[in-house]
């Protein structure tokens, strides 16, 4: 398992939410967008926000796998995008850049368009072009599709 992570930064459904809108505020100075090319799967829920803020309804997926859980590899192309050129006028959006090897790998497949993003940390900061929330390189954004509640134990029983 990774040791490059010290701690959890845990965000809600609600923190999500406002930071993705933000993202669409900032985003929209800079359009119009012809469409959205959505990172998945971490940039899928961003991606259907900003859509909506911004009523783009012209929306495809650049599919890349980079982690398996906190562990990186080599990031690894399931589908690229046809039909958006180098990618001018288009909005990318993802989750987050760590250390921006996905986003190389997106801005590659489409050099023109605009790399969004709603958390970067330092090393993946150069590599995007719009984000919103700055987090620590130790860190480990911990978004609200990998948690579920569980029953946590009377504190008395712990002791
Ligand atoms: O800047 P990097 O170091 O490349 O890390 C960032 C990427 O890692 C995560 O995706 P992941 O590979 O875990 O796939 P997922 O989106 O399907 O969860 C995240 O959603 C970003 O796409
Ligand atoms: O859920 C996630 N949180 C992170 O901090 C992260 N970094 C790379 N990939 C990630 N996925
Ligand atoms: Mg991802």
């Amino acid at each position: 398992m990774s040791d490059t992570y010290r701690m959890d930064f845990p965000v809600s459904w609600d923190e999500l939410h406002r930071n993705a809108r933000a993202l669409a505020w900032r985003l929209s100075e800079l359009g119009p967008f012809e469409g959205i090319v959505a990172i998945t799967r971490g940039g899928l829920v961003p991606a259907a926000i900003v859509a909506r803020e911004l009523e783009i309804r012209l929306i495809d997926t650049a599919c890349v796998a980079t982690y398996d859980k906190k562990d990186m590899g080599d990031p690894s192309i399931l589908k690229g995008v046809e039909g958006a050129g180098e990618g001018e006028g288009w909005l990318i959006i993802d989750d987050l850049v760590d250390t921006g090897t996905t986003a190389r790998v997106v801005r590659n497949m489409l050099p023109k368009a605009h790399f969004a993003t709603v958390y970067a940390k330092p090393a993946g900061r150069p590599l995007v072009d719009t984000f919103i929330t700055e987090v620590s390189q130790d860190t480990w954004i911990l978004f609200p599709w990998d948690v579920a509640p569980v029953y946590a134990k009377p504190i008395k029983e712990m002791r």
